[in-house]
């Protein structure tokens, strides 16, 4: 059986939805289901401007195990606490695999990568390489300046803007999903292969958006195997190989770069593509690194780093500006714990409760997170109750998620709170921040776009007002 977590979602650790085998016994029992039509199954159902949602619905009526069939691919939903323990901890061996898709197949050079991978001998040494040698808290501190560095060039950024606008009153609209989506990936750059400037990093990422789309891009052939065809006849075929071509050119440049690295002094060699170089050249696991395998862990970083910490911090501010009392107070806490000093560092995170308890609750705004057996007036927008709990997000408590849990469960997971509560922090502190003129909160909408990461559709647009403090101090 194969089983696959289809919204690696920062924001709605809702639905597991778990893909079994395309060629199951039809005689065995499956979970209450929607009736769906011959062929394409419940396919025609789904309504994917807003999938958690609708799923979400779906459940209250067919409860939280339900199946779907998408075209030939039978699915399961999983929408509670209860449900995802099952699946995640007492069955966890049966379902922390991956399905077998056209366009992931491609982009991760076969399956040599770590998230889409399907669960055998290979996922499991690969994720011994990764946990051992990328993942460790040494090296999530090693790119503490990074990380600082890259969110104080954001804030500056705003600033300026500030500065330039015309208008006489300190503040300027900023486009949020734009500034926090820059700063993640600047900082996953820099991370992996040391660099972020440069014409061909903007190609980069437009290339990484191009990948992104032919990842979730609907391949008939995973779902009608008789029809694969169409995909070559509407071109989906060829503009997935011309992206994967692309991406592997420039993997390839920077895996020669490094390796012709005479120029790069020694203190500098300790991004992730030095870090599997070196481990290539010890050979001290069973399997061979390659060029290909190393591209592909380059490629799963920037699959599960960028977007998903972006969008926790979208959707973040999304709720604060619906929420003034909840912004009021978290304010107050992230400038009362620095004073004057100018900025957020990492030694300051500790002190954040509110925030950390902020950051928590919009991941818990869908299906499992809103279980009322789990949850007291679970749609409601309430920090507080995260405060003094004993609620974490590793993946132990089922009815809170965000990280996956289980053998799959994200091994990210330190770097990607860090980098969400450092860039949240800073914005909350060196700007007050209101909706543009004539807008008021309920205008605020929280519509999903479905994809590997949930993201707000509508770009959130924002005022930032200067709140005069020095971020250089
Ligand atoms: C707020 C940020 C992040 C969130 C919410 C998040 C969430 C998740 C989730 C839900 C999964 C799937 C777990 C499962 O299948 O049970 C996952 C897997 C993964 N994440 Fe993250 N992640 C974040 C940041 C990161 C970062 C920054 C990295 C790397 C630098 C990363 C690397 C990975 C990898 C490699 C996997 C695949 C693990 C495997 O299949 O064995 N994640 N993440």
């Amino acid at each position: 059986m194969a089983s696959f977590l289809i919204i690696i979602s920062s924001v709605l650790p809702l639905f597991l939805i778990f893909i079994l085998s395309k060629f199951r016994n039809p005689r065995s029992k499956l979970p209450p289901a929607p009736r769906g039509l011959p062929i394409i199954g419940n396919l025609h159902q789904l309504d994917t401007s807003n999938l958690p949602d609708h799923l979400w619905q779906l459940s209250k009526r067919y409860g939280p195990l339900m199946s779907l069939r998408l075209g030939s691919v039978q699915t399961l939903v999983v929408s509670s606490a209860r449900m995802a323990k099952e699946v995640l901890k007492t069955n966890d061996a049966i379902f922390c695999s991956r399905p077998v898709l056209t366009g992931q197949k491609k982009i991760t050079y076969g399956y040599k990568g770590l998230i889409l991978t399907p669960y055998n001998d290979y996922w499991r040494e690969m994720r011994k390489i990764c946990t051992l040698h990328l993942f460790t808290s040494r090296r999530v501190l090693s790119f503490r300046g990074d990380r600082e560095e890259e969110v104080m060039l954001m804030i500056n950024k705003i600033k300026s803007q500030i500065v330039t606008s015309s208008s006489s009153s300190s503040q300027v609209v900023v486009n949020l999903n734009e500034s926090v989506m820059t700063v993640t990936s600047m900082i996953i750059c820099r991370m992996a292969f040391g660099k972020r400037d440069g014409p061909e990093m903007s190609r980069f990422h437009g290339l990484l958006l191009e990948c992104q789309a032919v990842l979730v891009h609907f391949y008939f052939r995973d779902y009608f195997p008789l029809m694969g065809w169409i995909d070559h006849l509407n071109g989906s075929m060829a503009r997935l190989e011309k992206n994967f071509k692309d991406m592997d050119a420039f993997y390839q440049q920077l895996v020669d770069e490094h390796l012709n690295s005479e120029n790069r002094p020694k203190n500098m060699q300790h991004d992730i593509i030095d870090i599997l170089l070196q481990l290539k050249n010890d050979n001290s696991f069973s399997l061979d690194l390659t060029f290909d395998h190393i591209k592909a862990i380059v490629m799963d970083i920037f699959l599960a780093g960028t977007e998903t910490s972006a969008s926790v911090v979208v959707w973040a501010m999304t709720l604060l500006i619906k929420n003034p009392k909840a912004l009021k107070r978290v304010q107050e806490e992230v400038r009362n714990a620095v004073g004057n000093k100018g900025k957020i560092d990492e030694d300051d995170l500790p002190k954040l409760d509110y925030l950390k308890a902020k950051t928590l609750v919009y991941v818990n705004s869908w299906a499992i997170g809103r279980d009322p057996e789990y949850w007291e007036k679970p749609e409601e927008f309430e920090p507080e109750r995260f405060l003094g709990s004993s609620y974490d997000y590793k993946g132990t408590e089922f009815e809170f998620i965000p990280f996956g849990s289980g053998r799959r469960g994200c091994p990210g997971m330190s770097i990607g709170a860090t980098t969400m509560e450092l860039i949240l922090s800073n914005l909350l502190y060196a700007f007050d921040w209101k909706l543009p003129d004539g807008m008021k909160g309920e205008d605020v909408d929280t519509m999903t776009t479905p994809g590997l990461v949930l993201h707000k559709k509508n770009v959130l647009y924002l005022v930032a007002v200067d709140n005069k403090i020095d971020p250089n101090n």
